[in-house]
C-alpha cells in the first residue's frame, strides 16, 4: 500500500478579498474591470509551516455578468501579514505585520497608499495596548466610512509590575512607585490572568482601539461595561460610534472556540458621548453583525446560551433608526416542507449583503451539504445547486459573488457569478476562475440513515441521520475494500460533502472512508442537535455502528479489515467503539480524545460541556454531585476500557485547553495496564487541533502506517 506525500502540499482556501480596483468603460460599451485578491495557506514541509500567499484575479462584466475571469499575474506569498484591509475607495490599505526584531516580536501596524508606504506605527513600543488580535474571534480591522481613522481588537494594558523584592527597592517605599514613563506595581509579576481558552489563549481583555491616520494617535476607547470582553466591532453609520459584539466575563472565562453558545450581545459606543447602548437580547448568545451597504440596517447571527455548544441560529436584523429587531430567519427544529433545514454557520462572511440591501447571502450546512442561502426580508430563498458538492461564500461586491466549490474528490475552486434579481436566485450562473481536477478515481456518495425502532429517541422521535462514504474506483476483481470509519468532533458539528485531504488521501491509498454525520449534528435541525445531550456515548455510538453494519451489508468491504478514526468528540467515539464492539475494530486512531467527562471536567476550558453533555443543566455555581460525576464516568470511553482488544494509536497536543492531554494518558495507562498494544505520539507546541505543519504531516502519516499495520494489509 504506497502513500503519496505529495498531497500533503495541497493548498487551501483562506480568504477572499474582492477589491474593485479599476472601473473603466471601454468605447461605448460598460465594462468594468474588477480585481480581487484571494488569499491561500498551504503546508509547507521543508519549512514546517502553513505558508500564506496571495493570488489576483480579473474579472470583465457588464454589472449582470461575467465576460472574462482569470488570473492576473502568479501568486505571491505574504509574510507576516496578521491581518489586511482596504479603505472603503480602494485608496488605502492598512496592514497589521508582525516581526521579530533582535529577538523580540514585535507588530506594526502600516498604511500604504497606492504605490508607498504612508505610515507605520510600532506598535509594542508605542505601549498603547497589548498584542492586536487577529483572530476571527474578536479580531477586526475597519477603516471608518470616511477613511480617516482605523478601528482594531486589541489586548488591554497590564500595568508594568515588579517584584516585592526588586534589588534596590526598601521595604517600607510606596507601593507603586512612579517611574518616568508609568506606575508600576509591586508584587503582581504572577497574577493570573483568566483568557479565552483554546485557540485563544493569552487573550483575556480585549480593547476596542482607534488609530487616527492623519495624527497617528492611538485611542483605546473607554465606556465599555467593566463586565463586558468586546469584539468583531465595525463603524455605525456616519462614523459616530462602534458597533460590536460583548461576551459577558462574568464569574469567570469559559472557552469560545466551537462554543457559539456564550451570553453575548450586540452593543453600540458612542465616540462623542462615550455612552455605550446595548442593542439585542440580554440573555442569548450573537455573533457576526454586518452593516447593510445603505447603512439602514445591521443583520446579525443569534442561538442560545448554554446547552449544546452549537446550535440552529436565528438570523435577525436591527434596523439602525427605529431601533427594531426582527427575526428574518427563525430557529427550524425539524425539516420544512422544502427541506431546508435551518441556518448552521459560524459566521457570516465579511461582505454578506447584497448590493440592494434587500437580501443576506451565508454558506450554511443543510444536512451534509454546504450549500449558499440567500435570505429575505420576509422568506427564505435558497440556491439548489445543480452540481453536487459544497459552496462557501467567500465575498459578495456590489452583487459579484465569489465563492469556492469542492467536493469529497475535488479540490476547492473559486468561482465568481452575479446575483440574479430578487426572486430569481435559482437562475444563478458561475464562472470558474481556475479549474481544479477531480480526482477520477476516488467516488463519493451521501447514505441516508433512519436509526431502528428500538434506538428511536422517545423525546425527539423520527430523527434520521446521514454518512457520507468514499470509495476508490479502482478495486482489484474479487478483493473487498477496507474501511476507515470517521465519526466527527462536537458533538454538534458536521461533516460535509466537501474536498478533505486526509480523506482523498486515504482514498488514494486503497481506503474506503465513512464520515459518519451521527444525531446530535449540525444541519438537520435543531431537534437533532437537542437530541444528543444526555445521551452521549449511547445514541451517537450506536448511530455510528448502525451505519457502518448497514455500509458492510452492501458487500465491498471487508468486514474484518475497518478501523475507527476521531478527533476530540470523534476520539470519545472512537473509544467507545473499539470497547462495545471488541473485536469489530482492527485498529483505532484517537487525536486528543475526550475519554473520562469526570476527570476531564477539573482542567478542560469548557467545564460547561461536561456537563450538559452528560445530560445536565449548566450554571455556573454548579455542585458536583457524586451522582452527576458517575453519570459522567459512565457515559465515557474509559468506562469500557477493560473490553478493549483493539490497537490504539493516540495523538496528544501538549498545548491543549479543550481535552487536556491528561485524558489521553488517562486511556494510555489503561490500556498499557491491560497490555492491548497502545502507541502514543505526543506534539509539543500543537494544541486542540494538531494542524501545525509536524503534528499534521506526522500525525497522518502514522494513522494510515499503523491502519496498514493492524489491518495486515
Ligand atoms: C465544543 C467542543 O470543543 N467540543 C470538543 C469536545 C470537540 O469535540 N470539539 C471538536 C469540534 C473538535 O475539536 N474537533 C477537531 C479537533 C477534530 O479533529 O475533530
Amino acid at each position: 500500500m504506497k502513500i503519496t506525500c505529495n498531497f500533503l502540499h495541497s493548498p487551501t482556501l483562506a480568504v477572499c478579498t474582492p477589491q474593485l480596483i479599476w472601473c473603466d468603460r471601454l468605447n461605448n460599451l460598460s465594462h468594468v474591470i474588477f480585481f480581487f485578491l484571494s488569499e491561500w495557506t498551504q503546508r509547507d514541509l521543508e519549512r514546517n509551516e502553513n505558508v500564506k500567499f496571495c493570488r489576483q484575479y480579473i474579472v470583465f462584466h457588464d454589472d449582470k455578468s461575467v465576460v472574462y475571469s482569470g488570473p492576473s499575474g502568479n501568486c505571491t506569498e505574504i509574510k507576516g501579514e496578521l491581518l489586511s484591509v482596504d479603505s472603503p475607495s480602494g485608496d488605502m490599505k492598512a496592514v497589521l505585520r508582525e516581526s521579530t526584531i533582535k529577538g523580540e516580536e514585535k507588530q506594526f501596524l502600516e498604511i500604504w497608499h497606492k504605490n508607498r508606504k504612508l505610515k507605520c506605527l510600532n506598535l509594542t513600543t508605542l505601549s498603547k495596548h497589548g498584542k492586536v488580535y487577529e483572530d476571527d474571534q474578536f479580531g477586526c480591522m475597519v477603516w471608518s466610512h470616511s477613511e480617516t481613522h482605523l478601528l482594531y481588537v486589541a489586548e488591554k494594558k497590564r500595568p508594568k509590575t515588579e517584584s516585592y523584592f526588586q534589588t534596590g527597592l526598601l521595604a517600607d517605599e510606596e507601593e507603586t512607585i512612579k517611574t518616568d514613563k508609568e506606575e508600576t506595581v509591586l508584587g503582581q509579576q504572577f497574577e493570573y490572568y483568566e483568557d479565552w481558552g483554546e485557540a485563544l489563549v493569552n487573550k483575556s481583555s480585549p480593547v476596542l482601539c482607534v488609530l487616527d491616520i492623519e495624527s497617528s494617535n492611538i485611542t483605546v476607547l473607554e465606556g465599555i461595561p467593566a463586565n463586558i470582553s468586546p469584539g468583531q466591532a465595525f463603524w455605525s453609520p456616519s462614523d459616530t460610534g462602534l458597533v460590536f459584539v460583548g461576551w459577558w466575563h462574568e464569574p469567570f472565562r469559559l472557552g469560545l472556540k466551537y462554543c457559539a453558545n456564550r451570553r453575548s450581545s450586540l452593543f453600540y459606543v458612542d465616540l462623542a458621548s462615550g455612552k455605550c447602548e446595548q442593542l439585542s437580547s440580554n440573555s442569548s448568545a450573537v455573533c457576526s453583525p454586518r452593516l447593510s451597504p445603505d447603512h439602514c440596517r445591521i443583520v446579525y447571527m443569534e442561538c442560545g446560551i448554554f446547552g449544546p455548544h452549537q446550535q440552529c441560529n436565528r438570523l435577525c436584523m436591527y434596523d439602525w433608526y427605529t431601533k427594531q429587531t426582527s427575526v428574518v430567519v427563525d430557529v427550524v427544529q425539524r425539516a420544512r416542507e422544502d427541506g431546508f433545514t435551518g441556518i448552521y454557520s459560524s459566521m457570516l462572511s465579511s461582505r454578506c449583503w447584497s448590493a440592494d440591501s434587500q437580501r443576506v447571502l451565508m454558506s450554511c450546512a443543510q444536512r451534509s451539504a454546504f450549500i449558499i442561502t440567500v435570505s429575505l426580508d420576509t422568506q427564505l430563498g435558497r440556491f439548489q445547486k445543480s452540481e453536487e458538492g459544497s459552496w462557501s461564500l467567500l465575498n459578495i461586491h456590489r452583487d459579484l459573488m465569489v465563492v469556492s466549490c469542492s467536493s469529497p474528490n475535488c479540490p476547492p475552486d473559486l468561482r465568481v457569478g452575479f446575483l440574479p434579481e430578487k426572486g430569481s436566485e435559482s437562475k444563478m450562473s458561475w464562472v470558474t476562475l481556475e479549474e481544479t481536477q477531480p480526482q477520477a478515481d476516488i467516488s463519493w456518495q451521501t447514505l441516508n440513515f433512519s436509526p431502528p425502532p428500538e434506538e428511536d429517541n422517545s423525546q425527539y422521535p423520527g430523527l434520521d441521520f446521514n454518512a457520507i462514504l468514499l470509495k476508490p474506483k479502482e478495486m482489484t476483481a474479487g478483493s473487498k475494500l477496507p474501511l476507515v470509519v470517521m465519526p466527527h468532533g462536537g458533538p454538534h458539528s458536521v461533516l460535509v460533502s466537501e474536498w478533505i485531504l486526509s480523506t482523498a488521501v486515504l482514498c488514494k491509498m486503497g481506503f474506503s472512508v465513512l464520515l459518519v454525520n451521527y444525531r446530535g449534528s449540525l444541519g438537520f435541525g435543531q431537534d437533532n442537535i437537542l437530541s444528543l445531550p444526555g445521551n452521549i456515548g449511547t445514541q451517537d455510538v450506536k448511530d455510528v455502528q448502525f451505519a457502518v453494519d448497514s455500509v458492510l451489508k452492501q458487500g465491498d468491504f471487508d468486514e474484518q479489515k475497518v478501523a475507527v478514526v476521531g478527533g476530540s468528540h470523534g476520539g470519545f467515539l472512537a473509544c467507545h467503539l473499539i470497547g462495545q464492539y471488541p473485536e469489530f475494530y482492527k485498529a483505532c486512531v484517537a487525536r486528543n480524545p475526550v475519554t473520562n467527562l469526570s476527570s476531564m471536567i477539573g482542567c478542560t476550558d469548557i467545564p460547561d460541556w461536561c456537563v450538559v453533555e452528560a445530560g445536565y443543566e449548566y450554571n455556573t455555581d454548579i455542585h458536583l454531585e457524586p451522582a452527576i460525576l458517575e453519570q459522567m464516568l459512565n457515559k465515557s470511553p474509559i468506562k469500557h476500557v477493560s473490553k478493549v482488544k483493539t490497537p490504539v494509536l493516540l495523538m496528544l497536543g501538549e498545548d491543549d485547553k479543550r481535552v487536556p492531554s491528561k485524558q489521553g494518558i488517562e486511556y494510555y495507562r489503561a490500556l498499557k495496564a491491560l497490555q492491548v498494544p497502545v502507541r502514543l505520539l505526543w506534539y509539543p507546541g500543537n494544541n486542540h487541533s494538531l494542524s501545525k505543519v509536524d503534528a499534521e504531516s506526522d500525525g497522518f502519516m502514522n494513522a494510515a502506517l499503523w491502519i496498514i499495520q493492524h489491518l495486515s494489509l
